[in-house]
């Protein structure tokens, strides 16, 4: 498989309403490998705004503006082609899926995905864990592999909210560098929401603040 190039995630200025108010107005580029981080009190609309970039922003909100990642308008794209990758709080492994398994998830079928598999959790330092059942590992294991399973699936821009918020200060510090690191390697534009400053200064892109 070729790999895409990488290109530019456009926020264009989006508008989002609750109920008939204003709930946040954005208007920003996020270039290939920089991360935008998102912050606001609880109930600015962080999650709200993903939920639109992602294709899944529920009923109740309206919204306006453009999507775009490089000339591709992503709002025409139902969620699922949209190419986005996301990182939740919670690493989300399939409990029924060894640890190989969860990463073999997003690979393409034909792939050599043996080989891939071991290098990938080489990578993570999770070198010989491809059989392990998810529910043995740390905290911060099933982090990697769940950040290792988004970028194994080849996204074109990720969406992280609150990744680091359930893991203790030093591991919170590795995964920072692991995530940003493989983010600017990878070429990915990002967006990341979160409420702790120390995450948007690892992540050293813009910091737009809602409410
Ligand atoms: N399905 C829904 N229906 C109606 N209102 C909703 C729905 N989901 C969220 N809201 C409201 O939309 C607003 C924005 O919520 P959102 O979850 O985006 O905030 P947030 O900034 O991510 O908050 P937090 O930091 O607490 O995660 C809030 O006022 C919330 O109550």
């Amino acid at each position: 498989m070729t790999a895409l190039s990488p290109a530019t995630l456009r926020l264009e200025q989006i508008k989002i309403a609750l109920a008939g108010r204003e709930l946040l107005a954005v208007d920003a580029t996020i270039a290939p490998g920089e991360v935008l981080t998102v912050m606001g009190p609880s109930g600015s609309g962080k999650s709200t705004l993903l939920a639109y970039i992602a294709g899944f922003l529920e009923r109740e909100f309206s919204a306006s503006g453009g999507v775009w990642l490089g000339e591709h308008n992503l709002l025409n794209l139902p969620a699922e082609q949209r190419g986005i990758g996301l990182l939740f709080q919670d690493p989300l492994l399939f409990p029924h899926l060894s640890v190989g398994g969860n990463l073999r998830f997003g690979l393409p079928r034909h792939s050599n995905d043996k080989h891939q598999v071991t290098h990938a959790l080489e990578q993570i330092g999770l070198a010989g864990f491809a059989e392990r059942d998810p529910a043995t590992l740390s905290g911060g294991q099933k982090a990697r592999v769940a950040l290792m399973r988004l970028l194994l699936s080849k996204p074109r821009a990720v969406l992280l909210d609150e990744p680091f918020s359930k893991l203790d200060t030093a591991l919170r510090q590795e995964m920072r560098s692991l995530v940003f690191s493989q983010l600017r390697e990878a070429g990915l534009p990002a967006l990341l929401v979160t409420h702790d400053h120390a995450d948007a200064d690892a992540a050293g892109g813009p910091i737009i603040e809602l409410g």
